[in-house]
């Protein structure tokens, strides 16, 4: 049997292609994340069915600009939503996924009102004729990103790092894995990444792993895997885990051998990082509660804060990103992130150690609270391209840590975060 995601397998079923569509109208028409659409799926719908839907649906979201021009010169005027999607499923599996023709337009016509099925009958063929030769000559970067993230990045990196961080977002993201036991040997076919990440290829299913069952790695993005290693937990130390869940970076604290409190204020996510520390069979404090407010002041020796953020470092990892954030959010997320930063300093004991990090390209989540610290009593402890290995252009000169998805581009990129790491001032001598 052909693997699960496999064109062959996409060519046949209308529930693939109904599951693709239920995806799509759930992210671009209310606005509802990818993966809790993808849980809302009937129950009853076959992993493989579900699994290629969710394959097409991320081609869309990945492709969506590009996709509609395409689309739109064949449109006299705008055809209802259900129809749109079901062309852009179409032309997804005729130009990208290399469905056979008549398969891939046979089922987008299935999936809309009779009235209609002529009209993409119509537009899918013409668009079979032209095959993958009607994605050449778009400008491909700049269709498939929002126009606001485009200027945020242009900005922010420059003409030419906006257009190779848009390009990183076309393919899927390669499955990272951090190893519990830095010894253990990685799965047959991984790649051991310089700052010791296991990398495997894009679509790698890891229940299926050999280890997985017994908590030897868990996945955590190459890039995700750095702040916990920049604070440099030491045994026995006491460390606050701020915004813990999933519990990626609580479980690297708590294997340097550090006294974790991971504070997590959802409590069904506050469940899914106990239930991952469980099958990893490492022991931490989780506790619920709001990490802006919580714990005692000056009782911490470290604190990491992985603050919530507009994640426009992890498109790769979730197209659908870019169709449900707005420029607004960028602020919201800031004053959040400022409120939680501000604990995390008064968390610290005197020469206590911080480490700040968020997963968004958007400087206002990243570099521009660099400003704040000197008020919280916080000092940079610049990082060293040395504690980075083979990724020194992640280093700012300033001494944070700035990675993109387009570095490593050949290994398959990475996330996109920002770092810094910073030591509380001693308290001035008595008298
Ligand atoms: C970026 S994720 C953290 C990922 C996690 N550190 C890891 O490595 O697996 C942010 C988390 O912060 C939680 N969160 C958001 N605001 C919070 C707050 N005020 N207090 C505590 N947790 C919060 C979210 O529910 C989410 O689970």
């Amino acid at each position: 049997m052909p693997p699960a995601s496999s064109p062959s397998r996409t060519a046949s079923g209308l529930p693939t292609r109904r599951a693709a569509l239920a995806l799509l109208e759930a992210v671009l028409d209310r606005r509802r994340p990818l993966e809790e659409a993808l849980d809302a799926l009937p129950a009853a719908l076959d992993p493989r069915d579900r699994a290629a839907g969710h394959r097409i649906a991320s081609t869309v979201l990945r492709r969506l600009g590009s996709l509609d021009a395409v689309i739109e010169p064949f449109l006299r005027r705008a055809p209802p939503p259900v129809v749109r999607h079901a062309l852009r499923i179409g032309a997804a599996e005729l130009l990208l996924l290399g469905t056979p023709p008549h398969a891939a337009v046979a089922s987008a016509v299935a999936l809309v009102p009779k009235p209609f099925a002529g009209l993409v009958n119509a537009v899918l063929r013409r668009i079979a004729e032209q095959g993958p030769a009607a994605l050449e000559g778009l400008d491909a970067e700049r269709l498939d990103t929002p126009a606001w993230l485009w200027s945020a990045w242009h900005a922010a990196y420059g003409p030419e790092a906006a257009r190779t961080i848009a390009a990183a977002h076309r393919a899927p993201a390669p499955l990272d894995l951090t190893p519990v036991r830095a010894e253990a040997s990685p799965p047959e076919g991984a790649e051991v990444l310089p700052t010791g990440s296991w990398r495997l290829p894009p679509g790698t299913r890891v229940t299926e792993l050999p280890g997985f069952a017994e908590g030897a790695f868990f996945v955590q993005d190459a890039a995700a895997a750095l702040p916990a290693r920049l604070l440099a937990p030491r045994p026995g130390e006491r460390i606050a885990d701020l915004c813990a869940a999933p519990g990626g970076k609580t479980a690297q604290l708590v294997l340097a051998g550090a006294a974790v409190t991971a504070v997590e204020r959802d409590p069904k996510r506050a469940a899914r990082l106990r239930e991952n520390l469980a099958r990893l069979r490492l022991p931490a404090e989780v506790v619920e509660a709001d990490a802006a407010v919580w714990g005692e002041a000056g009782a911490c020796d470290a604190v990491l804060l992985d603050a919530p953020c507009t994640a426009t470092g992890t498109i790769r990892r979730h197209p659908d990103v870019p169709h449900l954030k707005r420029p607004r959010d960028v602020p919201s997320a800031a004053e959040a992130q400022a409120r939680l930063f501000a604990n995390a300093a008064r968390l610290l004991r005197p020469g206590g150690r911080l480490v700040f990090a968020t997963c968004s390209l958007q400087p206002e989540e990243g570099e521009a609270h660099l400003a704040r610290a000197a008020a919280l009593g916080l000092a940079l402890d610049p990082v060293r391209p040395e504690e980075v290995p083979g990724l020194p252009e992640a280093v700012a000169p300033g001494g944070w840590l700035r990675t993109r998805p387009d570095f490593w581009a050949a290994r398959g990129g990475m996330d996109g975060f920002f770092v810094a790491r910073f030591t509380k001032a001693k308290a001035p001598p008595a008298g």
